[in-house]
């Protein structure tokens, strides 16, 4: 992406740390991000970490900023959109929402009718530019603006505009929330080893292992995820045993519900916090 571009962060805990450390890892420049955050620990963490300016002052964030990210939980996007919004429409920037459940037509209405939003569902793994990030427009967003929106999001990962917000839902119930659920899945069998007997750094080396492995080999094979499991599932076998375990707890019935849960959810946050 251009590394002329200016961007500021408003809000700089988890999300926002993962998006600009990723950022930087992919060599953008760190004086060209702003983060601004009220805990001054956060603020000292993100400057020495990655070299970024930090202020606790959000308007001082947007001087000259391209992009702002609103970073902040969805509870607090309405007061941090209307307190930014005269700066905003100055500044000419667009502003780029990851709060879940948040929608288009409220943050629109909370920054000012001629305001160019995105609003975008990325996720942690951006760190390490890994991110899988979804994202939609509304009408004021120009071609520029697009293709800043998403070369920002592209540098920590993969990224898919939607065409139908109410999509989004489901993205972060997927992809959003989705690291979370592989890390208990690795927590899990991290312990499992240890109560099999392992030590617990054999444990979690061959758990986080074997979860990149299969990670990268379904991304990277022609066959599907099911016909890779089969492979593993010798008839009469370890790997049958264990499914069939998984199989008697319901777990893809569990995740089903899972999924449902937190999408759900940021239908919920939408009503909750939206006017609409
Ligand atoms: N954590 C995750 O995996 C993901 C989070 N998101 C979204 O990102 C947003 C932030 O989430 P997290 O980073 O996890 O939350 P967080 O609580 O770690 O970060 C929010 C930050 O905003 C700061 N803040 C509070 N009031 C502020 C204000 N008035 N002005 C500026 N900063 C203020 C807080 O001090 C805090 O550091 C949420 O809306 C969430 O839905 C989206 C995708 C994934
Ligand atoms: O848990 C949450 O609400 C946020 C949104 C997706 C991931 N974390």
């Amino acid at each position: 992406m251009s590394t002329e571009s200016q961007i500021a962060f408003i809000g700089g805990g988890n999300m926002a740390r993962s998006l600009v450390g990723g950022l930087i890892a992919d060599g953008y420049p760190a004086q060209r991000i702003t983060v601004s955050e009220p805990e001054p620990e956060r603020r000292e963490q993100l400057r020495s970490r990655f070299g970024v300016a930090v202020t606790a002052d959000n308007g001082e964030a947007l001087e000259g900023a391209d992009a702002v990210v609103l970073a902040v939980k969805p509870q607090t996007v309405r007061t941090v959109a209307e307190e930014i919004a005269p700066a905003l429409g100055q500044a000419g920037a667009v502003a780029i929402s990851i709060a879940a459940g948040v929608r288009l037509a409220d943050l629109q209405r909370w920054l000012g009718p001629q305001a160019a939003v995105v609003r975008a569902m990325p996720n942690t793994p951006s760190l390490i530019q890994s991110g899988a990030t979804a994202l939609i427009a509304n009408a004021q967003v120009s071609a520029a603006q697009h293709s800043l929106a998403e070369s920002l999001l592209r540098a920590v990962g993969q990224t898919q505009w939607l065409t139908d917000e109410a999509q989004m839902d489901a993205v972060t119930a997927i992809s959003g929330s989705g690291p979370a659920y592989f890390f208990l899945l690795m927590e899990a069998l991290e312990e499992a080893g240890v109560e099999l007997g392992l030590d617990r750094e054999t444990a979690r080396l061959l758990t986080l292992e074997t979860a990149t492995g299969a990670a990268r080999m379904a991304l990277e094979s022609e066959d599907t995820p099911a016909r890779l499991r089969e492979r593993v599932t010798s008839p009469g076998g370890t790997t049958e045993r264990a499914l069939g375990v998984l199989d008697d707890a319901d777990l893809r019935g569990a995740i089903q519900r899972a999924a449902e849960a937190a999408a759900h959810r940021a239908h919920e946050l939408g009503n909750l916090l939206g006017e609409q």
